[in-house]
């Protein structure tokens, strides 16, 4: 049975970022939990890549089916996910499963595995280089943007709630101290 790796933080302080480079690292055996969502595509996302994309409306439907782990609306009017079947069977196949998640769902789901699970906290040098990140990866709308950072505050007074908290000022520093961090849970 694999273990579970949860990445959070708030938009913007690189989890993606981390996440990508750790998946080149096959002796980690790691498998992306990829949630749904209903917020649209953006850049070059693509369906059942980064996320499962569908409406508000099927979002709700499988929320009655219960077919999530746990859900967020995490911005108004946008849910997001993580689908029991897909960390089942991910787990179940021995892959150590991934999940990038906002803050309040990377404390759910370390709660619900306990000491199955790492949660790893991404932090951003500063308020200020969140936003100049969000900025820089021209992905949203000023508004979105806008949105993202006054949620951040909040975000970042939940870091001692997790098991490691990863500074992602030099990028480089951040992977490798990721790395090590994943490497010794999976190996104990
Ligand atoms: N250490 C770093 N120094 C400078 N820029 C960085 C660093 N880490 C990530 N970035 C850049 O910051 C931007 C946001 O990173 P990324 O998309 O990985 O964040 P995220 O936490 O996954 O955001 P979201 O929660 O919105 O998906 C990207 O343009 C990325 O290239
Ligand atoms: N609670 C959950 N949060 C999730 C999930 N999938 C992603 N996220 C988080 O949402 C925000 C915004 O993501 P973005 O792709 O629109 O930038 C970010 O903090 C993600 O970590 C999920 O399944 N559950």
């Amino acid at each position: 049975m694999g273990k579970l790796i949860i990445f959070s933080a708030p938009s913007g302080s690189g989890k993606s970022t981390i996440i990508n480079r750790l998946m080149q690292r096959p002796e980690l055996h790691l498998a992306f939990s990829i949630s749904c969502t209903s917020r649209a595509p953006r850049g070059t996302e693509q369906n059942g890549v980064e996320y499962f994309f569908i409406t508000p409306e099927e979002f709700r439907e499988r929320i009655s089916r219960d077919e999530f782990l746990e859900y967020e609306e995490v911005y108004q009017d946008r849910f997001y996910g993580t689908l029991k079947e897909q960390v089942e069977t991910q787990a179940a196949r021995g892959e150590n499963v991934v999940f990038d998640l906002d803050v309040k769902g990377g404390c759910n789901i370390k709660k619900f595995y306990g000491d199955r699970a790492l949660s790893l906290f991404i932090q951003p040098p500063s308020v200020e280089e969140l936003r100049r990140r969000l900025v820089g990866r021209a992905t949203d709308a000023p508004e979105v943007i806008e949105q993202r950072i006054a949620r951040a505050e909040f975000e970042l007074s939940q870091a001692p709630k997790f098991d490691r908290i990863i500074i992602n000022d030099d990028l480089e520093k951040a992977v490798e101290e990721t790395y090590e961090a994943i490497r010794s849970f999976i190996e104990e």
